[in-house]
């Protein structure tokens, strides 16, 4: 008996359904798809071949069967991920291993050694931030004229979890550049890597003639140095001082006490891949936020009166003050809920069957989530396109993976362990932006163009001009 999948458009040989997705962004060209052809009820499922059988939810109730009723179905990733040499070099990290026992331990390492409550909030973490923000105004006011600001908080995010991955005086620079490289790559390979997926036969050949196969190898030798030579210092240093997340891998490696493997080349995968994971979502959520409200000067200025009443004549806005935050929460909610930093999450693979309403989803499907289209669901959402703070306020509804209609970080298994270090990275940043300048346009219209990618910042940097308040 033939199994009862969800709908699915029309599908050419060999490219699928790939035909379909037209030249707007994925989570907007997924997002028409599943009004055009799922069902017009609380599913909306459909399933697609992109060129592997991927099903596509768009909705929260959808959403919860997934992630919460099936969870353990759906935890896995597709091996594509997992045997991508570009983001993991020749190492296991946690965001793309499948699921099992190194994932589930190294997460928890994670945990406990960088993301958790208690690191977030330790004294070395808190120094890390209050110098790195402190950094950023300088550098704003600063600068005479117009400013790019997409520039200037990717180096805040990334000086932040750089400091709290290597330590003081680590190089953000060298993370910076090579964090550059691999959007260049990707930007330049996502053709050559679509390609290859869908012949699969002739995919070594393409990835090789197209010179993508030496940028990768270059690539990932460029790391490996990097943080070779993090390592080799460490070893060089007395060890006096309080313990960091390369220390705390390193000496897990020696004495085994990780309950898990860990080779020289897992230690630079999951380090890779910490700095990724934070760098890019915690600058693109502040690209977007200010941008809103740039179109939303009410807002904004709303958002600044706040600030200026909880910190008074202070130089700085310090972690101290954040608690009193409460309309500035509510507006960094709804710049994440139009814009999630990563709109469809991170793919997820099945491994077993799951009935998902009704339909019989088999082992091996792909899962794209759009958090995106969810977030701006009628069914969920009043007037769901209009940048409003205020719905958030006296709301109990949060990003902690139990809303499903609110899920830019993901829910259940899979879900984002960063919460914490993100929040607090991007309140301090946002508060201390509003607190100490006035901010306008240079005098041309802002786009809001996004760019394409599994993260989705701006497609053109921030530029705007600051004045001190
Ligand atoms: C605004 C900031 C952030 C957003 C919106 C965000 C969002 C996400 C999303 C959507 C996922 C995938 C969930 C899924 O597969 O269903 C994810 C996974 C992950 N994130 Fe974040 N993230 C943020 C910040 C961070 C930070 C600061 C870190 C670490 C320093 C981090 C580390 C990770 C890791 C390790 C995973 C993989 C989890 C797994 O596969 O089990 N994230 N994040």
């Amino acid at each position: 008996k033939k199994p009862n999948l969800p709908p699915s458009p029309a599908s050419l040989p060999f490219v699928g359904h790939l035909y379909l997705l037209d030249s707007r962004t994925p989570h907007r060209s997924l997002h028409s798809l599943s009004l055009s052809y799922g069902k017009p009820d609380s599913s909306r499922l459909i399933l697609l071949n992109l060129p592997s059988p991927t099903l596509v939810v768009s909705t929260a109730s959808a959403a919860v069967l997934v992630l919460k009723t099936h969870d353990l179905a759906f935890a896995s990733r597709p091996a594509s991920f997992s045997e991508g040499t570009l983001v993991n070099g020749t190492g296991q990290n946690v965001s793309f291993s499948e699921y099992g026992d190194f994932w589930r331990q190294s997460k928890k390492f994670t945990v406990v050694h960088l993301l958790g409550q208690k690191r977030v909030f330790s004294a070395p973490f808190r120094a890390a931030r209050a110098e790195e923000v402190t950094t950023m105004m300088n550098r704003i006011a600063a600068n005479k004229g117009e400013m790019n600001l997409s520039d200037c908080f990717y180096a805040y995010a990334n000086g932040v979890v750089s400091r709290a991955i290597a330590g003081k005086g680590s190089n953000a620079q060298r993370f910076r550049e090579l964090m550059g490289d691999i959007s260049a790559v990707l930007a330049n390979g996502s053709l050559y890597r679509l390609a290859a997926e869908v012949f699969p036969g002739i995919g070594k050949l393409i990835t090789k003639m197209s010179g993508l196969d030496e940028k990768f190898e270059l690539y990932n030798k460029n790391w490996n140095q990097f943080v070779a030579e993090i390592i080799e210092d460490k070893k060089k240093t007395a060890n006096t001082k309080e313990e960091d997340f390369v220390d705390a891998l390193m000496r897990a490696r020696e004495d085994g006490t990780a309950g898990f493997d860990l080779t020289e080349n897992d230690i630079i995968a999951i380090i890779r891949d910490m700095t990724a994971a934070a760098t890019d979502t915690t600058f693109i959520t502040l690209e977007w936020i200010m941008s809103e409200l740039m179109k939303n000067l009410n807002v904004m200025a709303k958002a600044q009166t706040e600030i200026r009443q909880i910190a008074g004549k202070k130089p700085m806005v310090t972690e101290d003050d954040l608690n009193q935050i409460e309309y500035i929460r509510a507006v960094i909610k709804e710049a994440m809920r139009l814009h999630p930093p990563a709109p469809l999450l991170v793919p997820h693979e099945s491994t077993t069957s799951a009935v998902i309403h009704g339909y019989e989803i088999p082992p091996k499907t792909k899962l794209i989530i759009n958090a995106w289209a969810i977030a701006r669901d009628p069914q969920s959402w009043e007037t769901p396109e209009e940048f409003r703070p205020e719905r958030f306020l006296g709301s109990e509804v949060d990003f902690r993976g139990n809303d499903f209609q609110f899920i830019p970080f993901g829910a259940g298994r899979r879900m984002c362990p960063g919460i914490n270090f993100a929040m607090v990275t991007i309140e301090l940043a946002l508060a201390n932006l509003l607190y100490h300048f006035d901010w306008r346009l240079p005098g041309r219209d802002l786009d809001m163009d996004e760019a394409v990618g599994i993260s989705v910042p701006r497609k053109n940097p921030l530029y705007l001009i600051a004045t001190k308040a």
